[in-house]
């Protein structure tokens, strides 16, 4: 790994994943490696099935019964955990053991986190009391502290609530809160704002940038919304086919001069509001399935840029910088072509 390597809190390096399916394997997953230093906010980022929550499950040790991982490690917080051995069962308690502790997470749907039956405090309060010694009285004073920490105004009032009697942005804040009572050290979000509003969206995403600066946690936030990326996170990985195909812990850099075509592609495809009445770029074709990936680049069939060689090997790390990854055997050729158009076209 090469990539931001200064002890990260999270580094995940080499993860190839498979998936049981009618009696045959399918990589979802391919030679997947990042990392997270503390405090840092990373994004996720890809197109449906590119295998995002899978990442953060197998981060987790929440995979599905059906998921073989054929190599990786995790090493969280300077601790190595072997993610092709989660089969093995002390090295699944160990995984386990960083779950509530180390490691939160924030789902997309409340619903999945939240207990219908039992009042919101109440279940901010359990987190609390899960990590910390404290009386119930000061978890119950703690947990209306987050509540207001997460931007619910009356939490004294909301603290006795169940949570349908909450809108949608409320209930995911006290999700939020929840996730954060146990102060994980590192926070994994899987599109925590993609059903909300966009004025509640963008509410939750500065509660995210409160809480890092107020916590000082890693967030790994996942998403398949650059403009999402572009607010909240430092650094990016690209997520395509399972395969990374762009990572840099320079967010900015990779927005100003992506690299991947795949990445270029997406920037293309993310609405501007200076944009307004102009189409707006869609990528032509769509994601293969499992079971039509193939050897070579993942992106070669949908790249404009592809040439006879990009389906004939897998696509080492070409970027000669530390802080960067891309895959992409002609990303140099297209920026020296793309410079060319520009120089003809002033
Ligand atoms: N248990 C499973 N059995 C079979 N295929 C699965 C299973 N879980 C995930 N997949 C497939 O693996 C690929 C990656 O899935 P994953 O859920 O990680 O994608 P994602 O990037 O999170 O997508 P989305 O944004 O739609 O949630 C997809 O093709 C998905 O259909």
């Amino acid at each position: 790994m090469t990539e931001n390597m200064k002890r990260p809190l999270l580094a995940v390096e080499d993860l190839t994943l498979a998936l049981g399916l009618g009696g045959e394997e399918f990589n979802a997953l391919e030679h997947l490696s990042f990392a997270l230093r503390e405090g840092e906010a990373r994004g996720l980022v890809g197109e449906s099935g590119s295998g995002k929550s899978l990442t953060l499950r197998a981060i987790l040790g929440l995979l599905p019964p059906n998921a073989v991982v054929k190599s990786g490690t995790m090493t969280f917080d300077g601790e190595e955990f072997d993610l092709a051995r989660q089969s093995n069962r002390s090295e699944r308690r160990r995984i386990e053991r960083l779950r509530g502790s180390g490691i939160s997470m924030i789902f997309q749907e409340p619903s999945v986190a939240l207990n219908p039956v039992i009042p919101v405090g109440e279940q901010i309060v359990d987190a609390v009391l899960r990590r910390d010694h404290m009386t119930k009285k000061h978890a119950r004073e703690y947990a209306i502290h987050l509540m207001e920490l997460v931007g619910i105004h009356d939490a004294t009032a909301k603290v006795d609530a169940y949570p349908f009697e909450l809108s949608g942005g409320l209930k995911q804040r006290v999700m939020i809160a929840a996730a954060v009572a146990g102060k994980p050290r590192l926070i994994l979000c899987d599109e925590p704002t993609t059903a909300l509003d966009v004025t509640v969206q963008k509410q939750i995403l500065s509660v995210f940038t409160h809480l890092r600066d107020e916590l000082g946690a890693g967030l790994l936030y996942v998403t398949h919304d650059l403009a999402v990326v572009a607010q909240l996170c430092d650094s990016v990985t690209v997520l395509y086919s399972g395969n990374v195909m762009e990572s840099s812990s320079d967010l900015r850099a990779v927005f100003d001069h992506p690299r991947h075509p795949y990445t270029e592609a997406l920037l293309r495809s993310t609405p501007d509001v200076d944009q307004i009445g102009r189409r707006l770029y869609s990528i032509p074709g769509s994601a293969p399935s499992l079971d039509e990936r193939m050897v070579g680049c993942p992106f070669a069939p949908r790249c404009e840029y592809r040439q006879d060689d990009c389906g004939q090997q897998r696509i080492p790390d070409l970027s000669k910088t530390p802080e960067r990854t891309v895959h992409c055997l002609h990303q140099v050729e297209k920026r020296t072509l793309d410079a060319v158009l520009e120089e003809e076209t002033s």
